[in-house]
């Protein structure tokens, strides 16, 4: 056999969202949509939600590049800024607990709270349409608490035509529903696929299905933009948390309860305020791609 042109990697998972994490700092990897693919797909290659590399920043002490497994690169991951801040320092790259990372939506500041254990300052949310990028013009409207839903016409099956949503950016888009109960596989699955795509979204969108517990907990279900429903989603919890409170629903500390795990989120209701998220991240295993 030829020697086989080997890329090393390490997969991780931040509550069950996984991973591919690759260190590109000499700046000599050939990244490219079909590459991205590749590597995410669960049976030809080696599987994941999304790709994450790290790289040299003149902003911050790291530059942080995020692909989801369809092969587009986005502009923030929060399950992945853990498991990036932890990669880092255990990879020796970095012998401070508390870092500042350049994303495309911006720095971000993961703290390394314990081992597997990291809280990230994820900036301020957005609520303005134009910049989650949402198209407004037209849709009914009302306030609930401090939030303005949309309804939103949807053609999702002869049991769903319209939807009452929120929407925010945590620097990625987020609609949010909220519903009575934890949403169905079925429900999810369909209207996910739905509003992922709908073209009020120009760029696609992350999809929330949040339900409230009390005022400290939610469970909440993700279908990702790029992906399909994933096990947590960082950035989508962020969201879905500010959207409850913006509602008056959730206190400023919130247990989001998500299939793969629990992550809690802080944010103190102010619209300049950063939104804080803590939670796991956990190497899985070492491993060596043949491209
Ligand atoms: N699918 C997202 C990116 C990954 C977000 C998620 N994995 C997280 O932990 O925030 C998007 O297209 O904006």
């Amino acid at each position: 056999m030829t020697t086989p042109n080997i890329l090393r990697f390490t997969k991780m998972h931040g509550a069950g969202n996984d991973f591919i994490v690759l260190n590109n700092c000499a700046d000599q990897l050939q990244l490219n949509p079909a590459l991205i693919k590749r590597l995410a797909d669960r049976h030809f290659g080696i599987g994941a939600d999304q790709v994450l590399v790290v790289e040299s920043s003149t902003q911050a002490d790291f530059k942080y590049r995020i692909f989801n497994a369809d092969g587009q690169e986005v502009q923030q991951c929060g399950n992945g800024a853990r498991c990036f801040a932890q990669y880092v320092f255990d990879k020796g790259l970095t012998q401070k607990n508390q870092i500042t990372v350049e994303t495309l939506a911006g720095i971000i500041q993961p703290e390394l709270i314990r081992h597997n254990w990291v809280k990230v300052n994820m900036g301020p949310a957005e609520f303005e349409p134009a910049k989650v990028p949402f198209v407004s013009e037209g849709l009914l409207s009302r306030s609930i608490g401090g939030l303005t839903q949309y309804k939103l016409p949807v053609d999702a099956g002869a049991d769903v035509n319209e939807l009452w949503v929120g929407v925010a950016s945590m620097g990625n888009p987020h609609v949010v529903l909220l519903l009575e109960q934890p949403a169905s596989d079925e429900l999810v699955q369909r209207l996910g696929a739905v509003l992922e795509s709908h073209p009020r979204f120009p760029e696609r969108v992350n999809v929330g299905f949040l339900n409230v517990l009390d005022r400290a907990r939610a469970h909440l279900r993700v279908y990702e933009r790029g992906v399909g429903e994933t096990l947590a989603c960082g950035t989508g919890a962020c969201a879905a948390a500010v959207v409850g409170m913006k509602m008056g629903l959730l206190a400023e500390r919130v247990d989001v309860v998500k299939t793969g795990g629990t992550l809690t989120i802080e944010w103190s209701g102010q619209s300049d305020s950063d939104v804080l998220m803590t939670g796991p991240a956990q190497t899985v295993f070492e491993g060596e791609f043949y491209l």
